[in-house]
């Protein structure tokens, strides 16, 4: 089995730190490019990341750099860049066959690409994977127990990722749907806004766990539609990163949603941000990739119309009520 042992990690915010860090608690070699030259310094010169991951001290084994060039020599990079980012920071990427894990969950605008579409566009010659599922940054940079889907295409190189990646508080689960694992991640971010909406308009438990079921079934018809596998869907990077984002203010996009629900207008909460709520980026890239599919996405759409402005969070829950009643299969 091939392994894998220095690993590079593309993109410094929580997520990128909190993965470098897991992968460096014990002393091996990590490189990190991160954007921002504060990222980079305060890594290399204390330790830390105050900017995206406040409050995690991380391993000196841990270097930071802001030239792609230097991870040149891993073996396997893990890409954790935001979607709307993705394509400019691959076609960057040093040439290479070293394996690309992509970490972060979105689709991309106008060219409804996943990570790995745009991968395949890019940069078509390196094995491709996707690790998702429910992993709330700090908790994994604390060694936190976690259990995470880890795709790739063929069984062998899932398991030989997964093996690299595993340690004794981190259980990477192996398969070999990765547009599930990616349909799951992306979808569950826009359904966390829609849960915070519920949760800001203080609209009680029995709304938000309707939500989470029929926002599972969303999830579940756009996905099968692109070829997942239910169980991926009902799996951690589906159902299981659903139930974390959608039941705490943790979660960037649920604490969006609260914002919303509260009556505050998209365009002002957004602006200013530093972190990434990417079911904001999301949600009108997967409402408009359904509808051209002819798939009922209602809570998407909803999401979609509330992000850009056109309703507010009262209009959004009215139009969702007020819906014909249906069978539950549909
Ligand atoms: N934070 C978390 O707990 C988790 C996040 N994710 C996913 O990981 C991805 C990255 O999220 P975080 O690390 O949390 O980000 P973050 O919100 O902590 O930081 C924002 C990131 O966006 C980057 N960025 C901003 N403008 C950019 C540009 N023009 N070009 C390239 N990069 C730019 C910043 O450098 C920074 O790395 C997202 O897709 C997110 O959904 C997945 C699992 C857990
Ligand atoms: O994806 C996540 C945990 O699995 C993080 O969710 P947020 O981006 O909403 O914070």
């Amino acid at each position: 089995m091939t392994s894998y042992s220095r690993f590079g990690v593309v993109g410094g915010g929580a997520w990128g730190t909190a993965l470098a860090q897991l992968l460096a608690a014990e002393g091996a070699p990590v490189r990190l490019w991160a954007r921002e030259d504060a990222v980079v310094t305060a890594i290399n010169a204390e330790h830390r990341n105050p900017l995206f991951l406040p409050g995690a001290s991380l391993s000196p084994s841990l270097v930071a750099t802001g030239d792609l060039a230097d991870l040149a020599a891993c073996d396997a990079l893990l890409v954790v860049v935001p979607v709307p980012f993705l394509r400019a920071v691959l076609a960057d990427l040093p040439a290479g066959h070293a394996p690309l894990i992509f970490c972060s969950k979105g689709m991309e605008a106008q060219s409804f690409a996943f990570p790995i579409d745009i991968a395949r566009d890019v940069c078509s010659d390196r094995p491709l994977a996707v690790l998702s599922g429910p992993t709330f940054a700090h908790e994994v940079a604390a060694g936190l127990p976690t259990a995470i889907t880890l795709a790739a295409a063929d069984t062998a190189t899932a398991e030989a990722l997964a093996q690299a990646l595993a340690r004794p508080h981190f259980r990477p689960y192996v398969s070999t749907d990765m547009i599930g694992a990616e349909i799951g991640g992306a979808v569950k971010n826009i359904l966390a806004i829609a849960c915070g909406i519920v949760d800001g308009a203080g609209l009680g438990l029995n709304a938000r766990a309707a939500l989470i079921s029929r926002g599972f079934a969303e999830m579940t018809r756009f996905g099968l539609a692109r070829g997942a596998q239910a169980d991926t869907l009902a799996g951690l990077a589906g159902l299981g990163d659903l139930v974390l984002t959608c039941t705490s203010s943790n979660s960037r996009n649920f604490a969006l949603g609260q914002g919303l629900g509260r009556g505050a207008d998209a365009a002002t909460l957004m602006a200013d941000r530093r972190t990434v709520a990417e079911g904001a980026f999301s949600a009108p890239v997967i409402a408009a990739a359904a509808r051209a599919d002819g798939i009922e996405m209602p809570i998407t759409d909803a999401v979609a119309r509330l992000v850009a402005g056109d309703i507010r969070a009262g209009e959004a829950i009215q139009a969702l009520l007020s819906r014909p009643l249906r069978p539950e299969g549909r």
